[in-house]
């Protein structure tokens, strides 16, 4: 069991900055996801890990000793990838092997593949080459390869983008029970911001090669560290307006497409001045019912998604935004005129000059 260190690790391709001062820890048991849009640079951190290419600058340790510049075989890291890159002419069983004859000599291959098989639910292909395998086999092959050696840490990249839908969703829900089992500090890439919240005790967020938030999912969500962040997490996407929010006797409070509506009163420290105001599409409230702080809105159109209702709303202003209701929500029509509102604990603030959020004692760089 060892920890992984990735101290101010920086990487640059010309002018492509792809790692900048990266420095985050993953314990042993742990699962990181590195999430971020394409191109801030997460498979090039997993990358330098595995030692397929070096940092420019900063270093990386193992159990408190550096891997720079040590042979890829010898980093104690195994690695599952998007697209399995299993070798096509062996089976699945010698696949499995090669993950444990290039790390150890005289181990018992046989009885290791067959119980990292049967945890897997793989043992009845061990006999197939790749090609007989379906995508979820070969990702389970291509998984059990990586865990075979018992590596101290263990890269997977993207390792459910190619498999169907259903077995994602098996997957999301096994992946982490599994993987806490080897005890090996987990990097774990994907695109899908779900994904990461499923799996992950803690994600890292990666934009432009930069760290701008690393925590656990719920506060990801919730606190987004950035007007970037808040974007990334949620679909449909955080609706957002520009506000120069004010403190008045009820605590503090903004214009909103004409309308003066209460934010929340709790620390807002800096929070006066030209922000964006978040607003999650699921904190949306739809109501026919004027009163204090609901916002006139028209519905232009209604849409199912994933067992909800999203309503396209326009204002007053012509700006519009977009709400998800629960299912036993009653639901208006197309051109009816409604009222929105939403609790005001679940306004977001961000400084607009900044991209920061507001009212959030730990700040991190903005995107
Ligand atoms: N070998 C290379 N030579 C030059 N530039 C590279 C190289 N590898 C990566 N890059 C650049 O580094 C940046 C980060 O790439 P990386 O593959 O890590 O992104 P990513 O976040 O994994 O993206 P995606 O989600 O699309 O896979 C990109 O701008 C990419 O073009």
């Amino acid at each position: 069991m060892a920890r992984l260190d990735i101290n101010a690790v920086g990487k640059s391709f010309g002018p492509v900055r792809c790692a900048d001062g990266l420095s985050f820890a993953v314990e042993p048991g742990e699962i990181v996801a590195v999430f971020g849009p394409s191109g801030s640079g997460k498979t090039m951190l997993l990358r330098m890990i595995a030692g397929m290419y070096e940092p420019d600058e900063g270093d990386i340790l193992v159990g408190g000793q550096s891997i720079v510049g040590a042979p890829p075989e010898r980093r104690g890291v195994g690695m599952a990838f998007q697209n399995f890159a299993l070798f096509p002419h062996m089976t699945a069983r010698n696949n499995i092997a090669s993950g444990l004859r290039a790390r150890a000599g005289n181990e018992d291959v046989a009885s290791r593949v067959k119980s990292i098989s049967k945890l897997l639910k793989i043992e009845h292909v061990l006999g197939h080459m790749p090609r007989e395998l379906s995508n979820g086999q070969k990702q389970r092959t291509a998984l059990a390869r990586a865990l075979i050696g018992n590596p101290d840490v263990l890269l997977l990249d993207d390792p459910l983008r190619n498999v169907d839908a259903k077995l994602r969703y098996e997957m999301r829900l096994e992946l982490p029970s599994l993987l806490r089992r080897s005890s090996a500090a987990v990097l774990y890439v994907t695109q899908d911001y779900r994904e990461a919240m499923a799996i992950a005790d803690r994600i890292a967020v990666l934009v432009g090669g930069r760290l701008v938030q690393l925590a656990r999912p719920e506060e990801v969500y919730a606190r987004p560290a950035s007007v970037a962040v808040a974007r990334l997490f949620g679909d449909p996407s955080i609706n957002l307006a520009e506000v120069e929010p004010q403190v008045g006797q009820g605590g503090l409070s903004a214009d909103v497409a004409g309308t003066r509506v209460r934010l929340d009163s709790g620390d807002r420290t800096g929070a006066q001045g030209p922000c964006w105001l978040g607003v999650r599409p699921d904190d949306l409230v739809v109501t026919r019912n004027a009163g204090d702080d609901a916002i006139p809105a028209r519905v232009v159109a209604i849409t199912p998604m994933h067992e909800r209702a999203v309503l396209l709303l326009r204002f007053a202003d012509g700006s519009e935004w977009l709400a998800a209701l629960a299912p036993d929500a009653p639901v208006a029509s197309a051109d009816d005129d409604v009222f929105v509102r939403f609790a005001p604990e679940s306004a977001l603030l961000f400084d607009r000059a900044t991209g920061l959020r507001v009212g959030q004692p730990d700040r991190r760089q903005a995107a």
